[in-house]
């Protein structure tokens, strides 16, 4: 059984006019372990630069970078996502290789796109001790580079220039040391959403534009423009290699039985002999593998990722999806989701399939894979090169996370591709509440997403639904559809501790957010998101806060991809302070240090709040979400959503028309829809619903 979501009871009973937190006064709240306590913003000075501050996302404490540290705190210090710690894991595990067994995960991660060895590119200098487990001097890739540990400067472009600036933002050159030599052939990161870029030289061929992953958002997800170098990427498997087991796919070289394994252990063996290096990583899965006890799967976690604890809901999750058990997962947004299914992926034997609604979220999640784990995605933005050359990645076994929109699945030649050959171990669904129609972001083609169809078209062995809010009955509609027992429903606490929620009545809502805007602490954010119910609203509010000299510009599906899309890019980059949006703004958006969430009218629903609210403060600062209630919007949004009910007298005069003895039995009762409607005064999709079979 599962329990209505807790912010729903924080917030019913909160009087509308006080302010109502998530949370009791900081000071009286013994600080998480998960989270660490929101640390206060510091303000900016009004007059030019703010101060910088340190942007350490998601890690365990305050400790400086420089600090003396035990090992894994430094690297996650200074790498969040453990990179360091398992090269330095390399050089000190040297011993441990022996005793590894060779597996599919093994050959994942050597037979991965060649130009990113991990085992070769982050070779401890050859004066380190093996024994001693130290960090060797790390200095991560070009392509890696976290951005600098500072908030950027906050800058006040006035709206009328921001239609001059480009759509694209080139990239800045390559400094001539990073750069690298023409001669050599180029090299891509191993998660690189490009796949063709290694497949094919010739001159890439055409590509239509946009797509039908509902992305609002142009995405350039062949890295076209752009130039990255991995410096510690050295070594490239032989091309001879590739061709051979590329024919081998195709059927040209004969596959007898345990041809495969014996390959790996060859493998192996020869990468043993020739570096003597081994990876910490591949022994925490061979014991996750035989055992997915705690202590094995915190082993994982740190060698992977150089956590030290997993968030609240996480070992749940993991420990009962590699057990096979479907599972549901509601988490707050930035709470860790994605590593419930990063996790499993490493352990489990086959594929996992991620589902998402978004290209940009794709995109995004792609990127934080982390960087031993191979994916890859498919998106009907494509060409056709580039899903054939995805395509020959997963037969040959080089994927182990393919990311996929829903449509995929409505797709005969894709699901092709897993007919009898492709073990797929895990789906995980990403934002699973666009399954239900009653959710905030209902998509249909999610609806395709069902238990039966997964398992009888791709034999697939477990779900994962993962999404950040939902009402009781949306889990009731996702735990239907995708078959998941209620007893494996992880839900935790879905409104973060680090934001500080408050409510006022207003008469004049206009001139009360230009007040808000102008007063602390709005007025020293950087970046803030005002949500509006209308397309129209959200014009007319933007129009009066640039008339006011606040840098702002208007989001909503009525406007072009093109401006969308570069208002998004505008806000993530901080040109823009104030976007003032419909629902439509949010979902794939990648800004952890949104300030502040103004809704300028009410939500629909507590969910679509909890969502909404969710995109300030994702860094873990304490920002602030405020609400402007007045008695006109709440009556119109009232009426709104009543506007899909049936009215009981209409609807019974209705059905005595269908089922009066005359037309009872043996006659084929013809109805013309539009006219039926009008005549009973009921909506035309009622009357379509006695002609599913569902509802018959
Ligand atoms: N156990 C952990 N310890 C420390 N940091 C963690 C842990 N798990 C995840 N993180 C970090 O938390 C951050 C947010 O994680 P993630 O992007 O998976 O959140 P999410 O729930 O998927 O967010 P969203 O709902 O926006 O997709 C990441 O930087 C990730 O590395």
């Amino acid at each position: 059984m599962y329990s209505p979501p807790h912010a729903a009871d924080s917030d019913s009973d909160g009087s509308l006019l006080s302010d109502v937190s998530a949370s009791p006064p900081r000071r009286h709240t013994p600080p998480r372990p998960q989270l660490p306590p929101p640390k206060p913003r510091p303000r900016p000075v009004s007059t030019s630069k703010p101060k910088p501050k340190p942007k350490l996302k998601s890690t365990p404490s305050n400790t400086s970078a420089s600090a003396p540290s035990p090992t894994l705190h430094a690297a996650a210090l200074s790498d969040p996502h453990g990179l360091t710690a398992r090269i330095a894991s390399v050089s000190a595990l040297t011993a441990i290789a022996s005793k590894v067994s060779v597996s599919s995960f093994r050959r994942l991660v050597q037979s991965r796109n060649p130009s990113f060895d991990p085992d070769t590119a982050f070779t401890a200098p050859a004066s380190a001790p093996s024994e001693v487990p130290s960090i060797a001097p790390y200095l991560p890739p070009a392509a890696f580079d976290a951005p600098p540990q500072v908030r950027p400067k906050r800058v006040n472009t006035p709206a009328s220039a921001l239609s001059e600036i480009p759509s694209a933002v080139p990239c800045p050159p390559l400094a001539a040391s990073d750069a690298p030599p023409q001669a050599r052939p180029k090299r891509v990161h191993p998660n690189s959403v490009s796949e063709v870029t290694t497949a094919t030289t010739v001159e890439q061929s055409k590509r239509p534009r946009g797509g039908s992953e509902g992305n609002f958002v142009r995405l350039n997800i062949n890295g076209y423009g752009r130039r990255r170098t991995f410096k510690n990427a050295q070594t490239r498997r032989s091309t001879k290699f590739r061709s051979w087991q590329r024919q081998r796919v195709a059927g040209a070289i004969p596959c007898g039985p345990g041809d495969e394994e014996r390959d790996f252990v060859v493998e192996a063996l020869l990468e043993r002999e020739k570096k003597g290096a081994s990876n910490a990583v591949l022994e925490a899965v061979e014991m996750a593998r035989e055992d997915p006890s705690e202590q094995n799967l915190l082993s994982l976690l740190k060698a992977a990722y150089g956590y030290d604890s997993f968030r609240e809901g996480q070992l749940a999750t993991i420990q009962n999806v590699v057990a096979g058990e479907s599972t549901m997962l509601v988490l707050p947004t930035g709470a860790g989701k994605s590593l419930c299914y990063q996790m499993p992926a490493m352990i489990l034997p086959g594929l996992t399939l991620v589902v998402s609604p978004l290209l940009s979220l794709m995109v995004d999640q792609l990127r934080k894979l982390p960087a031993f784990l191979p994916g890859g995605l498919l998106a009907s933005s494509q060409t056709s090169d580039e899903f054939h050359a995805t395509r020959q990645r997963l037969l040959a076994g080089e994927m182990k996370v393919l990311f996929v929109s829903p449509e995929r699945f409505l797709n005969e030649e894709f699901l092709m591709i897993f007919k009898d050959t492709l073990p797929i171990s895990l789906v995980a669904i990403d934002e699973a509440h666009c399954i239900s129609e009653w959710s905030h972001n209902f998509r249909p083609s999610y609806l395709r997403l069902r238990a039966s169809l997964l398992w009888r078209k791709l034999n697939v062995q477990c779900i994962l639904a993962m999404t950040a809010t939902a009402t009781t009955q949306t889990l009731e509609e996702i735990l239907n559809a995708l078959e998941i027992p209620s007893d494996n429903l992880i839900q935790m606490f879905q409104v973060r501790e680090n934001l500080q929620l408050s409510i006022s009545a207003s008469d004049s809502r206009l001139k009360d957010l230009m007040l808000l805007l102008k007063s602390s602490p709005f007025a020293d954010m950087r970046s803030i998101i005002v949500y509006c119910k209308f397309q129209a609203e959200t014009n007319f509010v933007c129009k009066y806060l640039c008339d006011n000299n606040i840098t702002a510009k208007s989001y909503h599906s009525g406007l072009p991809i093109k401006s969308r899309s570069r208002v998004q890019e505008f806000f993530c980059s901080n040109k823009i302070r104030v976007v003032v949006a419909t629902v439509a703004f949010g979902m794939g958006l990648d800004k952890s240090d949104v300030e502040g969430v103004i809704h300028y009218s009410l939500p629909e629903s507590l969910e679509e709040y909890i969502q909404e609210t969710g995109r300030a403060g994702r860094d873990g600062r304490l920002s602030h979400c405020h609400l402007l209630l007045d008695s006109a919007t709440f009556y119109k949004i009232h009426s709104l959503s009543h506007s899909d009910g049936v009215d009981e007298y209409a609807m019974s005069k209705f059905l005595y028309q269908m089922f009066s003895s005359e037309n009872a039995t043996g006659h084929i009762c013809s109805l013309v829809k539009e006219l039926t409607s009008r005549k009973f005064d009921i909506k035309e999709e009622v009357c379509t619903c006695f002609f599913r079979p569902a509802c018959t």
